[in-house]
């Protein structure tokens, strides 16, 4: 990470969980400034608190007030955009709410990064914004679609702004896991929407690799994702009893406002024209020579594809490899520490 030396970033949303542990990562950097933005202010005082860095500097706004996003964008080097209303059921009752943080926020953001001639903004994306059912993915491709745009209009060259798109990312705050583990702890049952239904399973680890793996080698408009291997909804409840050694019932209550069964990382036209970068695939807005050559295995002609890369169609975990993942997480160590204790 040297090209983080003496840099400062700026992390839209950065009290979350992905601002959090990328947070630690720049830190460990040389890097002179890290700066959060976000809107909540006792989020940011926990934060200030927690990690005690003279590094950081906190600034409260938000994505849809251009005002406050320019107010801290000023000398920034490099811009992570994690700020996205990002719950699919809230945002299918507040569409509007969803457009107004992750279409017009984004634009502000990416518009004042190019304005104050920011290196590099890499923007966070979902597999939901990939063949969009609900809201949340739909605002999201846009988004896609306006640093896409951003990217192709900015004829100055100073700003790179390109994209990553990932999938669940496990034990992110009000995501399945902690509720499974939750109904455990409170004796209930474990709510499984459909038992078949798959996720893309991503450790937050991962999820900041492929930021900053986009941040390193992206050019403009490119886009990122990391492959990830993915599993059953049962698969994973399962695995989340045996780890807490638990027997609750698993209850089905069947498929929730805008949900898929499967999700897609890329589609058949984007896996088509993607580059195998070996944990990650790269699809480029456009045909340049992007200098990726040591990347390419000289002469193969491109297969013919006919499936998108999807989380049915990606490895399949089995209930004792979900187990070894879950028990890898620090989230995961955190609470069956003090669940044994109270066993
Ligand atoms: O009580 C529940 C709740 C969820 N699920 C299932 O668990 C899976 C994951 O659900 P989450 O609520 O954890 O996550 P979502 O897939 O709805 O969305 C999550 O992943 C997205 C990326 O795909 C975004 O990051 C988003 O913010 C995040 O909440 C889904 O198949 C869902 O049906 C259950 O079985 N029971």
């Amino acid at each position: 990470m040297k090209r983080l030396e003496g840099k400062t970033v700026l992390i839209t949303g950065g009290t979350g969980s992905f601002g959090k542990t990328v947070t630690n990562t720049l830190l460990e950097t040389g890097c002179k400034e890290i700066r959060i933005f976000s809107r909540d202010e006792l989020k940011q005082e926990l934060m200030r608190i927690e990690k005690a860095s003279s590094k950081l500097r906190f600034y409260i706004g938000d994505v849809r007030d251009r005002e406050s996003v320019d107010e801290a964008m000023n000398g920034v080097d490099l811009v992570f955009h994690a700020a996205a209303l990002k719950q699919v059921p809230s945002c299918e009752f507040f569409p509007m709410q969803a457009v107004m943080t992750n279409i017009s926020g984004s634009n502000n953001v990416i518009q004042s990064a190019i304005k104050h001639g920011v290196d590099k903004v890499v923007c966070l994306s979902t597999d939901k914004a990939v063949y969009p059912i609900n809201s949340m993915g739909m605002t999201k491709a846009l988004m896609e679609k306006v640093s896409a745009a951003a990217s192709r209009l900015d004829n100055s060259g100073d700003t790179t702004v390109c994209r990553v798109r990932y999938g669940n990312v496990m034990c992110s705050r009000g995501s399945v896991i902690p509720l499974f583990m939750n109904q455990i702890k409170q004796g209930q049952p474990l709510t499984l929407t459909v038992p078949d239904m798959t996720r893309f399973m991503l450790p937050l680890r991962d999820a900041v690799s492929l930021v900053l793996f986009a941040f390193e080698n992206g050019c403009p408009g490119d886009l990122f994702v990391r492959k990830a291997p993915a599993c059953t909804m049962m698969d994973l409840a399962k695995a989340v009893r045996n780890i807490m050694n638990a027997d609750n019932e698993i209850k089905v209550i069947g498929i929730r406002h805008g949900e898929k069964i499967y999700e897609s990382l890329l589609t058949v036209e984007e896996l088509q024209k993607a580059e195998d970068m070996v944990d990650y695939y790269r699809v480029g807005v456009d045909d340049r020579d992007l200098n990726y050559t040591m990347y390419f295995s000289e002469g193969k002609e491109k297969e013919v594809v006919n499936q998108d890369y999807n989380s049915h169609n990606t490895r399949q975990m089995g209930i004792p490899e979900v187990e070894k993942l879950l028990l890898s997480l620090p989230y995961v160590q955190k609470e069956l520490e003090v669940w044994e204790q109270r066993q």
